[in-house]
Parts: C-alpha cells; sequence; structure tokens
C-alpha cells in the first residue's frame, strides 16, 4: 500500500473510534433525557407536564455556539445539537407542532429548525386553524409567520393574538431564498403562467418584472401549493423554497430571486404556557390606549424610563372601535425581571387595556 493508502486506513479508524465515542456519548445523555422525564412526571402529580422547556433548550443551544471550538461552524454545532436535543426530547414525549401548511412551506421549515426533525410536523391550511389546534390541545406547539423584512407584519397573526389565550413561548427566524422552478417533464415548454404566494410575488418583483415581465401571476394560498400545481400544469412555474422544490420533484430556473438580499421571515412559537427566564429573552405586549393627544408618549415614555429596549412596535385596528388603536410591542427582557415588572405596571395604569403574550428566549439559531 502507498503511504496515502496507509495514512487514508489510519484515519478511518481514528474516526470510526471518535463515532463509537460519540455513539456511546449521545445514548448516555439520551438516558439522562429519559430519567429527566421521569423527574418532571414526579414534580407535579395529576397536573400538565411541560416536557419541552425553551429556556432550557435556549440556554443549552447558546452554550454550545460560544463554547465551540471550531473548524465547524457556531451555527453548524448547534444545529447538530438541535438535532440530538430534539431526539432527547421526542424519548420524553413526542411533540406534535402544527404549522402553516401544506408541507413544504417555509413555516414548515422554520418548525424543523427550531424543534429539529424528531418532532410530527401538522400542516394546517390557515393562521387561525394552528391558533386553534394548540387551543385546543390537539398540537403541543404552533408555528406561525409574524413578519418578513420586505413585506412587514403579517396582520393576520398579529389579530389571532387579540383574542386568543395563547403565548409566545419562542421565535425563530429564516432566510428565505425563492426559486424559480418548472417539472422537469415541462422544462422545454414556454411558460406562460407563473403561480405563488402573494408574499413572494411581493418580495420577487422586480426580478419578475425583469426577467419575466408580462407572465401571467395567480396568486395560490402558499408557495406549496403554487409548486403541486406547476408540477402538474405544462407551461407553468411556480416561485417557492428548497423543500416545495423537492418535494414536488421540480427543476430550479432560476434561485435566489428574492429582491433582496437579506430577505428574512420571523416566526412565532405559541404554546399553552409561561416560559421561565432563560437570560437572554425579549416580551411581547398588546397595548390599547384611548385615543387622545399624547397617547403614544405615554405608552413610549416608560420603556424609556425603565431603561427597557423597544424591538418592534406595530398599530392595528381595534376590533373595539373605529379609530381606536391597538399596538403591537416586543423589547427586551423578560416580565420576571424588576424593570419589566415595574414597567408593565406603569402601561397597566395607562392603557385602556394591555395583554401579556409571553415572554420568551430570543432566538439562537
Ligand atoms: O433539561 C430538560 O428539561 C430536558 O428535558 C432535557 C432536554 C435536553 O435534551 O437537553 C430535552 C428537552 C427539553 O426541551 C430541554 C432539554
Amino acid at each position: 500500500m502507498s503511504d496515502e493508502q496507509i495514512r487514508l486506513a489510519e484515519l478511518r479508524d481514528e474516526i470510526d473510534q471518535i463515532d463509537q465515542q460519540i455513539m456511546d456519548l449521545i445514548s448516555a445523555r439520551a438516558r439522562c433525557a429519559q430519567e429527566v422525564a421521569h423527574v418532571k412526571m414526579g414534580a407535579n402529580p395529576g397536573q400538565d407536564v411541560f416536557f419541552y422547556r425553551p429556556e432550557r433548550e435556549a440556554q443549552v443551544l447558546r452554550r454550545i455556539k460560544d463554547s465551540n471550538p471550531g473548524p465547524l461552524s457556531g451555527e453548524e454545532m448547534a444545529r447538530l445539537f438541535r438535532e440530538i436535543m430534539s431526539a432527547c426530547l421526542a424519548l420524553e414525549k413526542p411533540m406534535h407542532i402544527a404549522f402553516l401548511g401544506p408541507i413544504g412551506t417555509f413555516t414548515q421549515a422554520a418548525a424543523l429548525k427550531h424543534f429539529g426533525h424528531s418532532v410530527v410536523s401538522v400542516p394546517l391550511p390557515a393562521i387561525d386553524a394552528v391558533f386553534r389546534e394548540v387551543e385546543s390541545g390537539a398540537a403541543h406547539y404552533g408555528v406561525v409567520p409574524v413578519e418578513n423584512s420586505t413585506e412587514g407584519m403579517i396582520n393576520h397573526t398579529l389579530d389571532m393574538f387579540m383574542s386568543s389565550p395563547l403565548k409566545i413561548c419562542g421565535e425563530v427566524q429564516l432566510r428565505i431564498h425563492h426559486h424559480l422552478m418548472v417539472s422537469p417533464k415541462n422544462k422545454d415548454q414556454e411558460i406562460t403562467r407563473i403561480y405563488s404566494h402573494q408574499q413572494s410575488f411581493a418580495q420577487c418583483r422586480q426580478w419578475l418584472d425583469t426577467h419575466r415581465y408580462g407572465i401571467e401571476r395567480v396568486t395560490v394560498s402558499s408557495n406549496a401549493e403554487a409548486a403541486r400545481r406547476a408540477a402538474e400544469e405544462p407551461g407553468t412555474a411556480a416561485i417557492a423554497g428548497d423543500m416545495a422544490a423537492e418535494l414536488y420533484g421540480l427543476e430550479k430556473l432560476a434561485t435566489s430571486i428574492e429582491d433582496r438580499p437579506d430577505n428574512t421571515t420571523r416566526f412565532l412559537i405559541i404554546g399553552r404556557e409561561e416560559v421561565p427566564a432563560s437570560g437572554h429573552d425579549k416580551s411581547s405586549i398588546l397595548v390599547s390606549m384611548r385615543n387622545k393627544p399624547g397617547a403614544l408618549y405615554q405608552l413610549l415614555e416608560p420603556f424609556h424610563s425603565h431603561g427597557i429596549s423597544l424591538t418592534r412596535i406595530e398599530t392595528r385596528p381595534s376590533p373595539s372601535g373605529t379609530w381606536a388603536y391597538v399596538f403591537y410591542i416586543d423589547f427586551e427582557g423578560h416580565m420576571e425581571d424588576e424593570q419589566v415588572s415595574k414597567l408593565l405596571a406603569k402601561v397597566d395604569d395607562e392603557a385602556v387595556e394591555l395583554k401579556r403574550l409571553g415572554s420568551y428566549p430570543i432566538g439562537v439559531l
């Protein structure tokens, strides 16, 4: 054997020994998680056990990213541990996660990015259906889109929080890459129609006007539905993501056609319980104010005086009456924090209504 072949064989033996150690350690970790489940069940007999612990998972992933020695990036290493934890959690209790479907949407990709691939992901036809699935207990958690960097807030999600008892338990961001795709069997046919979701058409408007001007654009309920139609209908194409292309066997004619290179969508994790502090959190509230001069100043001044940073403020028409507004506010900190608690007491004094949507770990992945 040549020197290179001898060295290759030695390295592969070393990799085999390391893989055995990794497998033994992951198995030991999984047994610990099973023991954790027993402790959780014994802690509050007869009460709901929340096996999924968002705050603990955020702490684990943050520590992994911060202590990662390389050569893998912190993101890559955290994603590996994300999957290990997902498998451990499934040993404790298989999680049913409802998401805005159908299968192949960016929301499914966000759900799998946040929870890992060992969950049972359940597609629902609309955002309100995702809320109802979690409210009824049919799903443990839900994943819904809340804002896109190009198109702004998803109003249906914000409006659902006005009436839903659910809490925000987490957040996850996804870089959104849109591709123009066709069925391989129709690849040589002239494209006379392009299917996509309204948000995707808006995020790719300039590219379409430049490269596919004049072709009919038909809005459908989701990018996955667009891919399904393009797979079936000759002469049509879809604008959708990688998951949809793979799911429906479509070929990409043009990749990453979104107009803004940083095109990102933020998703919320919704659930039935409040999340304890993880040490790196944010909070969301809904506030309705009397429609009078200085109302917005009265609402925002306490954030300044208590040194709390706002990360998002949106207004929505109030369901209670014309010209009254509801403010959807995200800010840094956890509602258990002393300064945040004092801030919310002050806001509560000024507001017509204050609804605490939840405190949750700032997204790690
Ligand atoms: O520490 C816990 O509470 C666990 O259940 C263990 C573990 C893990 O694998 O690290 C698994 C699931 C939870 O969501 C958080 C962490």
